[in-house]
């Protein structure tokens, strides 16, 4: 397959080459060969496929929820070319056996390359465990979330120590319960879904107790001398709490593109955590993606059904779906001129790759995967939650702006393309084994 003329990120127009799985020529002017697919790029950009470490895919156990034929569709539909999904699944990925059945479900369903972590509880089994191709350890929960892994911190250091000999990084869930405002759920709440007060929500998970967590995260990492990945801060405290120090942290859109500000237009299904923080905290935190203090930008795709949703506050679950938006409002911003596209590529693609040791990905460069996003930045449109492909039927961000892929490839397998005159779409065949296959040392 040739695309032609497309623009990288870094502005230089190319013609690249996919033959097989990998990306085969990146040069200025390439003939196409007699058989050859072209696919005209010319006022288009061309970036290398969003590799999304902080998924819930919800199977086994969720699949109400997401599927990984319908979470992986969705990813692809949003240019997301690899995935990592996480252990809080029923039953948690906490054992060999647990990671297995998983890693079949994924085989046969997933159309984009995809990571599967493991998780920590008292009664897992470290052993079984480490003896798959984990793509990471985590996220530890150190505070309750979906699925009830909270673990105290001696559990955690114990298994930082496991996963740094094991060389298996560990990504984390830093919020401190103990530094929660327990009164912020006293007195009146609200209604049921879009009627509740979800700001009381962010009133009670204070960003104190998400930035003393992650001072005593990085603090057990660094003594583990493992490498330590913070999942979804949502605070400047906690993305600051990692300066200076080997740990990386994440963004997640909603924390990026949403704020208290607009708990009253979504109710519980703006109910995440870490929860949604005050505008002046979301700008704080968007100026760190800026300057490059935040290493890496990743959904924490949660999906849970409308109806669940539907719940008086302190019942309904937490999370928000977000892996087929997260690019399309990135790029937006980049239209609005609020980060460059060159930033957009190295949260998205780059830092992942390095971060998670991925070298095959990340890159528009000769002979690694051809994980390819093909989008037309003139053409932002409106999203719509008929028009995305989670299971779960609703978005956070109705009516916001996004730039939507024309075409996404893992691998050299067109996986998505959508028609930018009619909107016709088609969707690839799943791809049958995990990014860290039992073959990666
Ligand atoms: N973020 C959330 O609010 N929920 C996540 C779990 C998690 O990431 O804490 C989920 O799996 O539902
Ligand atoms: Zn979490
Ligand atoms: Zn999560």
């Amino acid at each position: 397959m040739l695309i032609t003329g497309g623009t990288l990120a870094d502005g230089r127009v190319r013609d690249v080459r996919v033959t097989e799985e990998t990306i085969d020529a990146v040069a200025p002017d390439l003939d196409p060969a007699a058989d050859e697919r072209v696919i005209d790029a010319h006022g288009k950009h061309l970036l290398p496929g969003a590799i999304d470490v902080h998924v819930h895919f919800r199977e086994p156990g969720g699949s109400h929820k997401e599927t990984w034929r319908t979470g992986s569709r969705s990813a692809a539909a949003g240019g997301v070319t690899t995935v990592v999904d996480q252990p809080n699944t029923d039953p948690p990925t906490v054992d060999g056996a647990a990671f297995d059945a998983k890693a079949r479900l994924a085989a046969d369903a997933s159309l984009v390359d995809y990571g599967i972590n493991g998780g920590v509880v008292p009664e897992w089994d470290p052993d079984t465990l480490f003896d798959r191709p984990l793509f990471a350890l985590g996220e530890i929960f150190l505070a309750d979330s979906t699925g009830e892994m909270g673990i105290d911190l001696s559990l955690f250091e114990d298994a930082l120590e496991r996963a740094a000999d094991a060389e298996v990084p560990v990504t984390v869930h830093a919020e401190d319960a103990t530094l929660f405002d327990r009164d912020a759920l006293d007195g009146d709440l609200g209604g049921s879904g879009r009627e509740a007060r979800s700001d009381r929500w962010s009133a009670f998970r204070t960003p104190e107790a998400e930035a003393d967590a992650v001072r005593r995260a990085v603090d057990a990492g660094q003594r583990a001398a493992g490498r330590l990945h913070i999942a979804h801060t949502s605070t400047p405290e906690g993305v600051d709490a990692t300066d200076g120090t080997d740990a990386t942290c994440e963004v997640t859109p909603h924390h990026l593109f949403l704020s208290t500000d607009d708990c009253d237009r979504l109710g519980t299904f703006g109910r995440m955590n870490p929860p949604l923080r005050d505008p002046d905290r979301r700008d704080a935190l968007f100026e760190r993606l800026r300057d490059g203090r935040i290493d890496v930008v990743a959904t924490d795709h949660a999906p849970h059904t409308v109806a669940e949703k539907r719940q008086p506050l302190t019942d309904a679950p937490s999370g928000v779906p977000g892996v087929e938006t997260m690019l399309p409002l990135l790029l937006d911003a980049v239209r609005r001129e609020k980060l460059t596209l060159e930033r957009v590529r190295e949260v998205t693609a780059t830092a992942p790759a390095a971060i998670f040791d991925l070298p095959q990905k990340g890159a528009i460069e000769e002979g690694i995967d051809a994980d390819l996003v093909l989008v037309d930045l003139t053409d932002g449109r409106e999203i719509e939650a008929a028009a995305l492909h989670s299971a779960c039927g609703w978005t956070p961000f109705e009516d916001r702006s996004g730039v939507f892929p024309e075409l996404t490839t893992v691998r050299g397998r067109v996986v998505y393309e959508r028609d930018p005159a009619t909107g016709a779409e088609s969707f690839g065949e799943p791809l049958g084994e995990p990014v860290r296959s039992s073959a990666d040392p």
